[in-house]
């Protein structure tokens, strides 16, 4: 299946495998013509006995979503259910923010917040009233350097006014990556942590993570769900090698363990997850469509499993009947297959017209065709 390229660099692989046809011989030329058949790019599609070692992983995706997903009950009130935060949004992105923030109510948290650089938030106010936006992140451009160390404590302080209400905190879509606004996130994260809040970092906040380490090194509640460059990046910042897809899954328990046990989504054909003790797939057919914002959708969405299933395993008390009691893990194969059966869904409805709104109006359906609401 198509990885998410730009137009040019499809061009260019179609031209440089139109060379190599011209010139190789008969036999490699039936081989390229069978492949080409097959639908897809050489260089990123699993082979058939990849295929099979991941199936190997996979992981019974509605047992996980029925055990974690809480009942709806009358006697719990607002916030039993999620607070969510999201940070993320800029000059230049303010869609990611929104279609994190916004998948995390549909999925059903009861209130999502975005802290977002002052351009950014009467945008994001305004695709919807029903998330909060704090408009208090600052790029470099807007703060002389003599205001720096005044502005980063005030960014900090307002974000703490709320830090202990957040069950789970989104970091990165739509961030950007100015190095002042990424300097005052490491100084959240660092407080987030300190308070146990679990964060999944996606986007930018990859790019931040994978420069400071230290920033969630040893840290069990972190999850990292990095795209096919993010993921390339990481490798080879901390296993100091190339992406190895013939044993993905050993690579990639590798990189959770050498992190210090964060839990890792690696986003592709099919989702693969590891804590570096255990390996799971979620394989379950998804959309061809590979329109932006997918993993946006993905990251609010584990963020709102995290936190149901933390409530879980704390209120199995160790009875859980799930054989894995990692809530980030359990969150991760949640979130996965939630998103990818709306996206199978929207694509059934709209075919290639459908894009980031489409999936995100067919969350409700994905999770209530697995737990009824009643
Ligand atoms: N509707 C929206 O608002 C959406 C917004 N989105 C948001 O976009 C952001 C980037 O996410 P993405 O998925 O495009 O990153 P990815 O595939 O690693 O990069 C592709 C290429 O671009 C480059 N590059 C990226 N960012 C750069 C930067 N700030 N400045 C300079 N270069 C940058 C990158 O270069 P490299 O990292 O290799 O140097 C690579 O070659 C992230 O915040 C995401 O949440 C998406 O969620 C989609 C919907
Ligand atoms: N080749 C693929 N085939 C099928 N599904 C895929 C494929 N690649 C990604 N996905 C699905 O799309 C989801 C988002 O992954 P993707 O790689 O598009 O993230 P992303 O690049 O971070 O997205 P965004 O545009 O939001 O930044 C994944 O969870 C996965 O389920
Ligand atoms: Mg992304």
């Amino acid at each position: 299946m198509l990885m998410k390229h730009g137009m040019n660099s499809r061009i260019a692989l179609l031209d440089c495998a139109k060379s190599c046809v011209l010139a190789s011989s008969p036999v490699f030329r039936r081989q390229q013509f069978l492949l080409r058949s097959l639908g897809g790019f050489i260089d990123h599609q699993p082979h058939s006995r990849d295929m099979q070692v991941l199936r190997s992983f996979e992981v019974d995706s509605e047992c996980v979503i029925r055990a974690i997903t809480p009942a709806l009950d009358p006697s719990r009130h607002k916030g039993q259910a999620g607070n969510i935060a999201v940070i993320g949004g800029c000059r230049e992105y303010t869609g990611a923010p929104y279609f994190a923030a916004i998948s995390a109510l549909k999925i059903g948290a009861d209130l999502s917040h975005v802290f977002c650089t002052k351009d950014a938030a009467p945008v994001i106010k305004s695709y919807s009233p029903e998330l909060i936006v704090h408009p208090v992140l600052e790029e470099s451009y807007n703060v002389g350097e003599e205001h720096k160390k005044s502005i980063s404590s005030k960014v900090l302080a307002e974000v703490d006014k709320w830090m202990e209400r957040f069950d789970c905190l989104v970091v990165g879509p739509g961030l950007g990556r100015d190095p002042f606004l990424l300097d005052c996130v490491s100084e959240i994260m660092r407080h987030a942590r300190q308070s146990n809040i679990p964060i999944v970092i996606d986007g930018d906040g990859l790019f931040l993570v994978t420069n400071n380490l230290d920033l969630v090194s040893g840290y069990a509640l972190a999850v990292l769900t990095p795209n096919v460059n993010e993921y390339k990046r990481l490798v080879h910042k901390v296993l100091s090698s190339e992406v190895n897809e013939v044993d993905a899954p050993q690579q990639l328990l590798s990189l959770a363990k050498e992190i210090g046990g964060v839990t890792i989504l690696r986003k592709g054909n099919s989702d693969l997850i590891s804590d570096g003790d255990t390996v799971k797939s979620v394989s379950i057919y998804g959309s061809p469509r590979r329109c932006g914002g997918q993993g946006d959708i993905l990251s609010g969405s584990v963020a709102v499993f995290v936190s149901w299933a933390r409530q879980h395993i704390l209120a199995a008390n160790s009875n859980s009947n799930l054989s894995c009691k990692n809530p980030t893990v359990l969150g991760c194969i949640a979130g996965s297959a939630i998103l990818r059966r709306a996206a199978s869904l929207a694509f059934s409805n709209k075919k290639r017209s459908s894009v980031t709104g489409d999936i995100i109006e067919c969350l409700g359906k994905s999770l209530e065709d697995i737990c009824p609401a009643s």
